[in-house]
């Protein structure tokens, strides 16, 4: 469902993203892991056809983001870092907006609506100006629009910053229960987060992959995530 080979992105002289490759499956949730700066989000907005890559291809189901974007777009939900949206619009605004934009009309485009506000639990807040909502609501009105057409591929850029712990709680669980079905690539900094949702790990640092493998798979005895993470991207940080 997800296809990315070869993947660069240079800003100027400075590789933010080097030779990246994995393909992520139908049932697959892929943690993706690294530091600050490593290149996750620069990954996943290539990914989602927001920035051109320098090199390399990304596909989703399919669908080449370069020569096919509106095709490859259909099939995606993309939750960006800090979900900008539309601050004056409210709730219910902005998803009936974005679901014209997903081509919805009618009773079908009211019942969409009500459904990604039910998954992310905004009934509360329907009626209010985005730009008035906490920093977690804002959050979960950027994963509703991500949701609204119930997408094949989700790429969530850290889903559960800014949300309380029954939030976070909450959106693992949407998740979980949408993982059978989907092929799902979330960023985080939440190691704990890693192994409680996802089947396989991507750990990034400096633009380079340096392990892909399911969490458990990741663990040494007597080491946690956390250590594993620490190790291995010390090194390529003084590499
Ligand atoms: N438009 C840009 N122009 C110049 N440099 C950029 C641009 N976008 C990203 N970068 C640089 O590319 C590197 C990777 O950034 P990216 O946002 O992908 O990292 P990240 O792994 O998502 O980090 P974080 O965990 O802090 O969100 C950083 O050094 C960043 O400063």
């Amino acid at each position: 469902m997800i296809e990315i080979e070869h993947l660069t992105r240079r800003f100027g002289a400075f590789t933010a993203v080097d030779d990246v490759s994995f393909t992520v499956e139908k049932g697959e949730v892929l943690g993706f892991l690294g530091p600050n700066g490593a290149g996750k989000s620069t990954t996943m907005k290539m990914l989602a056809g927001f920035v051109t890559p320098t090199a390399g291809t990304a596909r989703i189901a399919g669908h080449d983001i370069a020569d096919a974007p509106v095709a490859a777009k259909r099939a995606l939900g993309f939750l960006p870092e800090g979900a900008p949206t539309y601050p004056e619009m409210t709730v219910t605004g902005f998803l009936q907006f974005v679901a014209r934009i997903r081509g919805f009309r009618g009773a079908t485009l009211d019942e969409k609506v009500a459904a990604a506000m039910a998954q992310t639990q905004l009934e509360g807040v329907r009626l209010q100006p985005i730009e008035t909502l906490s920093k977690g609501f804002k959050r979960r009105v950027g994963l509703a629009q991500a949701l609204l057409h119930d997408p094949p591929v989700l790429v969530l850029d850290e889903p559960t910053d800014g949300l309380d712990p029954n939030q976070k709680h909450e959106v693992r669980e949407l998740i979980r229960r949408m993982a059978p079905e989907k092929a799902i690539i979330i960023s985080t900094h939440i190691l704990e987060e890693v192994e409680a949702v996802c089947t396989r790990a991507i750990i990034i640092a400096r633009g380079r992959i340096l392990a892909d493998a399911p969490p458990r798979d990741l663990l040494r005895p007597g080491h946690t995530l956390e250590q594993v993470f620490r190790e291995l991207t010390l090194a390529r940080e003084a590499a």
